[in-house]
C-alpha cells in the first residue's frame, strides 16, 4: 500500500461514491415542527449523531416497507433524551438497524424521519462492513482496551490497515454529508456518541466553522502510551479537538486523553472555575468527566413488569437452597467470561461447603460482531464451564448455568433481582451498566417480598463504573485467586453489611441516571459554545489535520495592499521585531541569526525614516554578538530591561535598582526542581532567573512548574519581584511598575 500523507485524506474519501440515496433538502426542512428543521422559536435543536439509530426492525409483510420498526429504548442516544429540555426538538442521525439495511431509500428516510424522528445514513455494505467490522471493531476496539496488534495474528486485533482507515474516514464522512443537508449551523447542538464517529468532528468542523459539537467516548480512552501507537494517532485527536466538549466516563480516560494532547501535540490544559479546557488554535476545547447512568423510568417498568414478577420468582424456586450469582455480559474479548469461570472452579476448590450450592448464572448476549475473536471466546467459555460442571457438578447441581439464547428484558431483570450477588471481571470496559442495573432490580422488584433490600456486587478494577461504587468488592480479574476469594467474601457477607452497601450505590445510581448525565452533558455543552458567535473564524490545515483559528471580534487581517501604502506615507516608522518565533522559526537548532536576516535588517535600518529594535527575552551580550554586523539596530534584551539604540551607543538599564539579593533565594529551590526534573535546566540572565521545563516530560514538567511557581511565589513573597509562568517556564523578574521600554518615547 502507498504511503498517503494526511492532506490527501479527506480528498481521497471525497472520491468514493456519495450515499446513494439523498434525502431531499426540501423534505428535510419542511414543516417548521419537524425535527428534520431546526426549531424557529423555542429551544434550539439536539441532534443526536451514533452509528446505530435507536430503533430495531423486524420482518412484518404487514407494515410499510415489509418491516415493522420500533423504538430501541435499551440505547443510550434514545434514554438520554429524557435530560434534554422537553420542549427542543430532537433529531436522530444514524444507520439503519441490520435488519432493515436492504431496504434503503429515500421513501424510507421520510417514513423515519416522519414517525421517528430519525435521519438514515445509508452505507453501501461493503463499506459499513470495513468501516464497522474492520476499522471499528477489529482495529480501534481493541487497542481502545490495550489490546496492541502486535502480530498478524493476535487474537481480535488486525495490524493497522490505511485502506480499512480510508473505510472509516468515508463512513464519517457520510455522516457528515448527511448532516449536511439539514444541520442548522448556528442554532442546533450536535452530539456525536462514541468512537464509530471519532473523525466526525473535523468533517463537521471543516464545512460549519461556527457549528455547536460535543462528542462523548464511550469506550475507555488508553493510556496515551497504547494510543500513541496508532499510526493516524494526530488525525483522531485532531478530530476530537474540533469538537467543543469532549466526555469520558472517568477521570483516567479524561487524564490519558489530557496527556495524548501534551505528548503527542504539545498541548498543555487549564483548569478553571472547574471545568478543564485545552487551549486549541484561539478555542477552548472542554473536557468534561461523567460517566453515564441508566435509564430508571424504562427499568421501573420492566421491573414492576408482572412477566418480570413472575420469573423472579421461577428463578428463585429454581435455585432455592443455592447461593445465586450472575453475571451478564455481551460476547466480547474483553469481558473476561473465561477468567470469571475460572473464579468460580477456585471457588469450589476453596470452598468445600459451597459445592452444591453456589451457582453462577452466565447470561451472555449475542455477539455484536463477528470474527474468529467471538467465537474463541464462546469456545473458551463454553470449555471452562463444562470441565468445572464437570469436576463440580452432582445431579442435580450445575454450578456454571451458561445461558446463551437471547434473553428478554424481562427474564434479565428477574434474574438480576434473584441473585444475591452480581459479578462483573471484565479486563477493560468503558463503563459496564450491569452493576446498576442489578442494584436496581434488586431494590425495586417486589416479587420475593418486602423484607429490606440488599446486594453484593463483586467488581472488576478495570471498568469504568468502578470508581462510582464504592461498596462493591473490587476485584483484579487478572487473578483468579482474588475473583475467588471476593466472590467467597460476597457469599459470606453478613445481612447487614449487604443492605448498607447495596443503600450506598442504590442512592447513587438512583440520582445519577442517565438524564442527569445529559442534562449535565447538555448544559456544558452550550456553555462551551457560548462565545461562538463572539469570535472571527478561520480554516487552517489540509484532510483530517484541519482546525478552525478563532481571534476575536477586533482582529484584522493584516494585508499587504494595507500595509504597503501606510508604510509609504509615515515619516517617522518605529519596527519593533520580536525575535524568536518571529525573526528566527521556533523549530529552527541554530537560533543565531542567518545572513539573510542580517541583510534585511541592515536594508531597514538603512532607510532614515525607520528606527529598527529586536526585542527579546535573551540576554545583552549573546544578542550583541549576533548581531555586530548590524550598526543602526536597536537592541531591547531581557524583554527590555536593557536597551541600546545602535552598535555605538551604550546599554541603559530601565532605571530599576539593581538589587538581586533575591537571587540567593530564588536559585537554590530552582536547583532543587531542576535535579528532580529531568530535561530541565535554569536560565541566568542579568535581570531574571528562568527555569525552563520544554525538554522534560510534558506531565511531569508543568506539574513541577506549578509546583515551583508557590514555592518561589511563597519565598520571595516579600521581594521586589514577580513571579510568572510561561509556556514551559518560570520566570523571576523585577517587579515592573517603574521600568518602561525607554524606547517606547518614540510612538
Ligand atoms: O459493539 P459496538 O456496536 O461497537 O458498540 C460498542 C459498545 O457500545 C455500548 O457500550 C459502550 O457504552 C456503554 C454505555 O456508555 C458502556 O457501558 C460500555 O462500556 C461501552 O463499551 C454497548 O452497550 C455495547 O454493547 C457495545 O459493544
Amino acid at each position: 500500500m502507498p504511503s498517503l500523507s494526511c492532506h490527501n485524506l479527506l480528498d481521497l474519501a471525497e472520491e468514493l461514491p456519495p450515499s446513494p440515496l439523498r434525502l431531499p433538502r426540501v423534505m428535510a426542512g419542511a414543516s417548521p415542527s419537524s425535527p428534520a428543521s431546526p426549531s424557529p422559536a423555542g429551544p434550539p435543536r439536539r441532534v443526536i449523531v451514533s452509528h446505530r439509530l435507536p430503533l430495531r426492525a423486524s420482518p412484518d409483510p404487514a407494515a410499510p416497507f415489509g418491516l415493522r420498526f420500533t423504538v430501541d429504548a435499551g440505547t443510550v442516544a434514545y434514554q438520554l433524551r429524557s435530560g434534554l429540555p422537553a420542549s427542543a426538538p430532537v433529531l436522530h442521525v444514524g444507520t439503519l438497524p441490520p435488519a432493515a439495511a436492504e431496504a434503503a431509500s429515500d421513501e424510507l428516510a421520510s417514513y423515519l424521519l416522519a414517525h421517528f424522528s430519525c435521519l438514515p445514513v445509508f452505507l453501501p455494505a461493503d463499506l459499513h462492513g470495513k468501516f464497522y467490522h474492520g476499522f471499528c471493531k477489529h482495529y480501534m476496539w481493541p487497542l481502545l482496551h490495550y489490546l496492541l496488534p502486535l502480530t498478524p495474528s493476535t487474537l481480535g486485533g488486525l495490524p493497522f490497515d490505511r485502506a480499512l482507515y480510508h473505510s472509516f474516514l468515508s463512513a464519517n464522512r457520510a455522516f457528515a454529508d448527511r448532516l449536511t443537508e439539514v444541520l442548522a449551523p448556528d442554532d442546533d447542538f450536535v452530539w456525536i456518541q462514541d468512537y464509530h464517529l471519532l473523525a466526525l468532528p473535523t468533517f463537521l468542523r471543516k464545512r460549519f466553522p461556527r457549528a455547536r459539537v460535543g462528542f462523548f467516548l464511550h469506550s475507555p480512552f488508553p493510556s496515551s502510551e497504547i494510543f500513541r501507537t496508532i499510526p493516524v494517532r494526530d488525525d483522531l485527536l485532531r478530530a476530537l479537538l474540533n469538537a467543543d466538549l469532549v466526555g469520558f466516563h472517568t477521570f483516567d480516560y479524561a487524564r490519558h486523553f489530557l496527556s495524548a494532547c501534551s505528548r503527542l501535540l504539545g498541548l498543555d490544559y487549564q483548569s478553571k472555575r472547574g471545568y478543564i479546557g485545552i487551549e486549541y488554535y484561539g478555542r477552548t476545547v472542554t473536557v468534561k468527566i461523567l460517566p453515564v447512568g441508566i435509564d430508571m423510568g424504562q427499568l421501573r417498568s420492566v421491573v414492576s413488569a408482572p412477566e418480570t414478577a413472575d420469573v423472579v420468582r421461577q428463578v428463585a424456586d429454581a435455585y432455592k437452597g443455592r447461593r445465586l450469582m450472575l453475571g451478564v455480559d455481551d460476547v466480547d474479548l474483553f469481558k473476561g467470561i473465561g477468567l470469571k469461570f475460572l473464579g468460580m472452579e477456585q471457588l469450589l476448590v476453596e470452598n468445600p461447603e459451597l459445592r452444591g450450592k453456589a451457582v453462577l448464572v452466565q447470561i451472555t448476549n449475542p455477539a455484536r460482531s463477528e470474527g474468529r475473536d467471538v467465537q474463541e471466546v464462546q469456545d473458551e467459555a463454553r470449555a471452562i464451564s463444562a470441565r468445572v460442571n464437570e469436576r463440580f457438578g452432582t445431579p442435580g447441581y450445575t454450578p456454571i448455568v451458561m445461558i446463551s439464547r437471547p434473553v428478554s428484558e424481562y427474564e434479565k431483570a428477574a434474574y438480576y433481582a434473584a441473585a444475591e450477588c452480581c459479578v462483573v471481571s471484565a479486563v477493560r470496559d468503558g463503563l459496564n451498566r450491569i452493576p446498576y442495573i442489578y442494584t436496581v432490580c434488586r431494590q425495586e422488584s417486589t416479587a420475593l417480598g418486602d423484607a429490606p433490600k440488599r446486594s453484593v456486587i463483586v467488581l472488576s478494577e478495570f471498568v469504568g463504573c468502578s470508581p462510582s461504587l464504592s461498596g462493591a468488592i473490587r476485584v483484579n480479574p487478572w487473578s483468579v485467586e482474588s475473583v475467588a476469594e471476593a466472590m467467597s467474601s460476597a457469599l459470606r457477607m453478613s445481612d447487614g453489611e449487604q443492605r448498607l452497601r447495596h443503600e450506598k450505590h442504590y442512592k447513587y445510581v438512583s440520582t445519577h441516571d442517565v438524564a442527569y448525565w445529559a442534562r449535565s452533558f447538555d448544559q456544558d455543552l452550550q456553555r462551551a459554545c457560548k462565545d461562538h458567535f463572539s469570535r472571527r473564524h478561520w480554516g487552517i490545515g489540509f484532510g483530517m489535520s484541519f482546525k478552525v483559528v478563532a481571534l476575536g471580534p477586533n482582529f484584522r487581517r493584516l494585508s499587504v495592499e494595507h500595509i504597503v501604502p501606510s508604510f509609504r506615507k509615515t515619516e517617522n516608522r518605529l519596527i519593533l521585531l520580536d525575535y524568536d518565533g518571529t525573526v528566527m522559526p521556533e523549530s529552527s537548532i541554530d537560533k543565531a541569526p542567518s545572513s539573510e536576516v542580517i541583510s534585511v535588517l541592515n536594508r531597514l535600518c538603512e532607510d532614515p525614516k525607520n528606527r529598527v529594535f529586536i526585542v527579546s527575552g535573551r540576554g545583552k551580550d549573546e544578542l550583541s554578538k549576533w548581531f555586530a554586523p548590524c550598526e543602526k539596530l536597536g537592541i531591547a534584551a531581557e524583554h527590555g530591561y536593557f536597551t541600546r539604540w545602535s552598535k555605538e551607543s551604550p546599554w541603559e538599564t530601565c532605571g530599576l535598582v539593581a538589587d538581586f539579593d533575591w537571587k540567593k533565594t530564588a536559585e537554590p529551590v530552582m536547583r532543587l526542581y531542576t535535579e528532580a526534573t529531568d530535561g530541565s535546566y535554569i536560565e541566568h540572565k542579568e535581570s531574571a532567573l528562568v527555569w525552563h521545563h520544554d525538554e522534560a516530560d510534558p506531565d511531569f514538567g508543568s506539574c513541577q512548574a506549578k509546583e515551583l511557581l508557590d514555592h518561589l511565589e511563597s519565598v520571595l513573597a516579600n521581594e521586589p519581584v514577580v513571579v510568572k509562568r510561561g509556556q514551559h517556564i518560570v520566570e523571576v523578574n523585577p517587579q515592573v511598575s517603574a521600568c518602561k521600554l525607554s524606547i517606547a518615547v518614540l510612538v
